[in-house]
This record gives C-alpha cells, structure tokens and sequence, in this order.
C-alpha cells in the first residue's frame, strides 16, 4: 500500500466495524489495468472525494464499491450484506416514464413500504425543486432534471453508504446548494458518501478527505495545498445561521474570522488557511451555510 495512504485513518486496513473495507482491490478490463492495490476503509458519516483526469477510474471504483461490477483482486468487507446503498451513476438514461413513475419503481425494487415511498419522493422533489406529478417523461428532461431524478433515486433509501459520480453536473447554482444542503443532512444523519468530483467544492471539501487516482493508486490530496503558497490573498465569505452561543465559540477559536452577526444570521470572512477548520468546527455547531464564496485579492 502507499506509505501516504497509510498515514490516513480513512485509508488504512480500516477496522471491524468500518461500513465498507477493501483491501488491495484491483480491476482490469481485459488486459487493461485501470485500478491496483486500492484500500480504504469508510465509517459512518464520514466522507470521501475521489479525484483523478478522465478515464483514471473514478467511476470504476465506484461501481466496485456500489456492488455493481466486480473487482479482479482483492477483498471487499460489507458491515453487513443489507448494507443500504445508494449510487448516482454520471448519468441516467432517458426512459419513457415520468419521474415519479419511475422513483416509485426504484423504491419498490429497494422495498420501501408504499407509504413512506410516497413522502420521500414528494420531500425529494421539493428539496431539488422539481414538480413531483409531472406529466413529463424523463426522455423529454434537461440534462439538469435528469440529474435530479438521477441524484433522488440515490436518495430514496436515506442511505448508509452514498456513492455519486460526479453529482453537481449539469446542476444550476441554486440546485447545487440544494444538494450540498441535502448532502451535509445525510452526512450528519451518518450516512457515509463517496462522491467523484471535478470541480472544486470548497465546503464539501471542507468535511471530506480528498484522494486523487493516479495511475491506478489512490493518493491521498493534503487541504488546500494548491492555495497555501498565496493563502493571503484568499478568503471565503460564509452567509449562515448560527446560534450565537456556537458563534462566541467560533469567534474565540478562530480570531482571524471577521463576522458581522445579526441575530442567528452571520456573514464571516475566513482566510483560506482557516476555512478547512473553520468549516468542519461550524457543522459541528449545527450551523447552516446558505452560500460559500471564494474572494480573491480582498484581505
Ligand atoms: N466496461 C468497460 N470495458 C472496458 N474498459 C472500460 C470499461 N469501463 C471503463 N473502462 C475504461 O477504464 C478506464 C477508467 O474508466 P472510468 O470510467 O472509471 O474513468 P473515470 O475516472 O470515471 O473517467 P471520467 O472522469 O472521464 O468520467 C478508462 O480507460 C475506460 O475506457
């Protein structure tokens, strides 16, 4: 195994009680080896970014770990065989069903009680801003609603292991804070995520532990190594609710956080060598971040 991999509690032989194991898993497609000697083990609530270029086997590790193809070496260990696992694949193919037809199927494969069903697809449209009884098919969908139904069937079970490949494509702005506020509930719920990213993702990223696939090894990605050369001209600016017990805390742990407070309402300016831990301590606190933007040049 990789002696920076090792370091990482994420990535290491993992323990009896991790949600999901692999160890030294490969995978080729013929003669082709796209993945060698990965292992990682993940808890709940814990989450992990996969990162890597085109074609350097993020989805494959995915489907390796969602169940769906299998890997040609090494171990996979289960918390258990019902281990409940959702998986958004980088695209859903355009079926003659509308979207609610179709999440009522995926959950009645899954066997969710009709019920219950019934509440999680209405909540899930209304959290991702789709009509929920659309009389619409899914081949008559935008690459963004069909990402939507893509990313609520993943989520119909309020799963224990959530794997999305590349879950923003295709998303506006306000859809992609609907999800990350989505993702952060389910994180806290303790549902573990892996999730395949391209783009920076600032206060996900803040939560996660990055790993980039390169040449078929997982490497894990130290935070914000790429800003910390010009980390003074950098800062992000959270718009969030807080309770204002939670911000005294804050605002003694981290006095180089401006903040303007109004009520529970609180804009902060972190530097960028703060925002990692800055971000991790405010969900912690139960706060809620209603935007996350990176300033440059503006100390
Ligand atoms: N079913 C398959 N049969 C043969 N080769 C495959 C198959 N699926 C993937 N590959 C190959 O495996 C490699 C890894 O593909 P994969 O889709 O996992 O990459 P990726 O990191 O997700 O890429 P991208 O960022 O472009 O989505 C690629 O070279 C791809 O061509």
């Amino acid at each position: 195994m990789n002696e920076r991999i090792k370091k990482k509690g994420a990535v290491d032989s993992g323990t009896a009680s991790s949600l999901i194991r692999l160890e030294q898993v490969g995978k080729s497609y013929g003669s082709r080896k796209v993945l060698s000697e990965i292992s990682l083990s993940l808890d709940r609530g814990e989450s992990l970014i996969l990162r890597g270029g085109n074609g350097s086997g993020k989805s494959t590790l995915l489907k390796i770990v969602a169940g769906i193809i299998p890997a040609s070496s090494g171990r996979i260990h289960r918390s258990s065989k019902q281990l409940q696992t959702g998986y958004a694949p980088d695209r859903l193919p355009k079926l003659r069903m509308t979207s609610e037809e179709y999440l009522i199927h995926m959950g009645r494969i899954a066997g969710m009680p009709t019920a219950a069903l019934t509440t999680r697809i209405e909540e899930l449209h209304e959290l991702l801003e789709l009509p929920a009884h659309s009389p619409s098919l899914l081949i008559h969908y935008s690459k963004g609603m069909l990402q939507k139904v893509n990313l609520m069937q993943a989520c119909l079970l309020r799963p224990a292991l959530l794997l999305l490949d590349e879950p923003f494509s295709g998303l506006d702005t306000a859809s992609s804070e609907k999800l990350l506020t989505l993702l952060h509930g389910l994180r806290a719920e303790g549902t573990a995520v892996i999730t395949a990213l391209h783009d920076p993702l600032p206060s996900w990223e803040s939560v996660s532990t990055t790993y980039r696939i390169r040449e078929g090894q997982l490497i894990l990605e130290e935070p914000n190594t790429d800003e910390a050369s010009n980390s003074g001209s950098v800062r992000y600016e959270l718009d969030g609710l807080l309770t204002e017990k939670a911000r005294e805390r804050l605002a003694v742990a981290f006095p180089r956080v401006d903040w303007t407070a109004a009520g529970n309402a609180v804009r902060c300016g972190i530097p960028s060598e703060d925002c990692h831990a800055f971000m991790r301590d405010f969900w912690q606190a139960e706060g809620i971040v209603l935007s996350l933007n990176r300033k440059e040049g503006e100390v």
